[in-house]
């Protein structure tokens, strides 16, 4: 995909999937000190997905990679990101919808679904890209967000 890239995660898990998504959203970060990016504007997210683990299951996938779209892709294309009050907050600088906070829902919102499957896949690792020279890579730390 244009734009994209692939930094490596270390891990020994026997298998690992990557799925690329974009997603065209608008939004605004609510603080005066974020200058022009406090007004409602748009990106085309461009955004990667890094799921582990040594188990398949009865499908012979990880994951099925249409699910993580439709967690992500389903939830936010065509929105405006600020808009969806259960995920963001303009009163918690943590959850104001930065590249960071951003990178880091998606994680949520994919483990969210792994944990539900008894294969227990892992995500490892989400890249955000919010713009040509502008992406943020969250991972989980092992053992405190991801067991
Ligand atoms: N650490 C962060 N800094 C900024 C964020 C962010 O989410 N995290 N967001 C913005 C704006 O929302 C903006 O959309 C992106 O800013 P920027 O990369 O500066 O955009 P440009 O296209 O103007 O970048 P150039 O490289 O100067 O062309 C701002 N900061
Ligand atoms: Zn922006």
């Amino acid at each position: 995909m244009l734009q994209q890239f692939y930094p490596q995660v270390p891990h020994h898990y026997r298998y690992e999937l990557n799925k690329d998504m974009h997603l065209a959203a608008a939004h605004f970060i609510p603080h005066p000190d974020a200058g022009v990016c406090a007004r409602t504007h748009g990106h085309t997210y461009f955004i990667n997905i890094t799921v582990a683990g040594d188990d398949l299951d009865d499908s012979g996938f990880l994951v099925n990679f249409k699910e993580l779209k439709e967690a992500v892709h389903g939830r936010w294309d065509h929105t405006l990101l600020n808009d969806d009050r259960d995920v963001f907050d303009p009163n918690d600088p943590d959850r104001f919808p930065s590249t960071e906070v951003v990178a880091r829902v998606v994680w949520e919102r994919i483990q969210a679904l792994l944990d539900q499957k008894p294969n227990r896949p892992r995500c490892l690792q989400v890249v955000v890209r919010e713009t040509p020279t502008s992406y943020v890579v969250f991972r989980p730390r092992p053992g405190v967000d991801l067991r």
